[in-house]
């Protein structure tokens, strides 16, 4: 579970009393996310989310992923908004973190996308990337291509301490890829980490897109690849769901357009994303404390995937 830093009853009551939220009634940690603290906050007044920032998350990105987010919600897309105190700050200290108040957004996060909700979430990216085009500012892939060799090296030997090969697996994927990474291509703010648990929804209407603390300026199609190697597979990684993979890049297609040779790039950007998530699950699952509270992500679901993608190339997409 996500909680790493306990937060008091007097710290949130002194936390809220800066805003015009209401008095606290009552505030729960949230199970689900890996990367930062979240609470569930109801007062007299409404629902908030409470986020503290924690390791991967840096204080100085904040000012960028709140612009973005006020810019989408500005655009009508359901996006949650950081909320600002009396006096307008909307990033905060508490308990010795950096700290937001957000919106909180109805709907439930997915576990098994069906493909009518996977048309849907994917339209929705379409609607986002069409809504950046004047968003002006930029922040580069903190977890980008040029990040996964170094990633690589720094867990070292001890990869093949999770499975042995991993580690000739991970080295021979990543010289395939970062062969063929393409140079070109659209590029725009993207979320970086459109996974089923960060779009709520309700029935097959996307609520809530969430968890917008890895956007960063990449290249769009970078994005969609995430979301299909995401949202294509069982949790395992054992087991393509062309259904769920074809209404993908249809419902992208149906609202932002997708051309024969963008296609083409997919596959490539797909072993890319495999490569970051198995790479920084891996880093995770060697540097999790034993005693930590948060349930280690499976490195090996990616590598399978990277396993499927190499194998079906092109004909995964299409
Ligand atoms: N604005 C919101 N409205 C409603 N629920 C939310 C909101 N933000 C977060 N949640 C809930 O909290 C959970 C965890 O949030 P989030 O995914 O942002 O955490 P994280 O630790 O950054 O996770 P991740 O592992 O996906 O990076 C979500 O799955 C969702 O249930
Ligand atoms: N969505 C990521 C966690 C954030 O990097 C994963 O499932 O590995």
């Amino acid at each position: 579970m996500a909680v790493y830093t306990p937060v008091s009853a007097e710290a949130l009551t002194g936390f809220l009393g800066r805003y015009d939220a209401g008095e606290l009634v009552s505030a729960k940690g949230i199970a689900e996310g890996v990367e930062n603290s979240n609470y569930l906050v109801d007062t007299t007044r409404d629902r908030y989310i409470l986020t503290l920032y924690e390791k991967r998350v840096s204080a100085d990105d904040l000012p960028f992923f709140l612009s973005l987010l006020d810019h989408l919600a500005a655009k009508g897309l359901p996006v949650p908004p950081a909320i600002g105190d009396r006096g307008g700050r909307a990033i905060q200290q508490l308990e010795s973190r950096p700290a937001c108040l957000i919106r909180f957004l109805p709907g439930v996060s997915l576990s098994h996308p069906t493909p009518a909700q996977a048309h849907a979430a994917a339209a929705m990216m379409g609607r986002m990337h069409r809504a950046v085009a004047d968003f002006a500012l930029a922040r580069p892939n903190s977890m980008g291509a040029d990040t996964w060799r170094p990633l690589f090296e720094r867990c070292g030997s001890d990869l093949d301490s999770i499975a042995p090969s991993l580690r000739d697996e991970l080295a021979s994927g990543l010289d395939r890829v970062l062969h063929a990474w393409p140079t070109d291509g659209d590029r725009c703010v993207i979320h970086a980490d459109l996974f089923p648990d960060n779009v709520l929804m309700r029935d097959d209407q996307v609520t809530g897109l969430i968890d917008f603390y890895f956007a960063c300026t990449d290249l769009r199609l970078y994005d969609l690849a995430v979301m299909h190697s995401a949202w294509s597979f069982d949790v395992r990684g054992e087991r393509y769901d062309l259904a769920v993979g074809r209404a993908l890049l249809d419902g992208y297609a149906d609202s932002y357009g997708l051309g024969a040779e963008e296609r083409q790039q997919l596959p490539v950007l797909a072993m890319g994303a495999c490569l970051r998530f198995a790479l920084s699950r891996a880093w995770d699952w060697l540097n999790t404390p034993a005693d930590a509270l948060v349930t280690r992500k499976d490195p090996l679901a990616y590598t399978r995937r990277l396993g499927f993608y190499q194998e079906h190339g092109i004909t995964a997409f299409s």
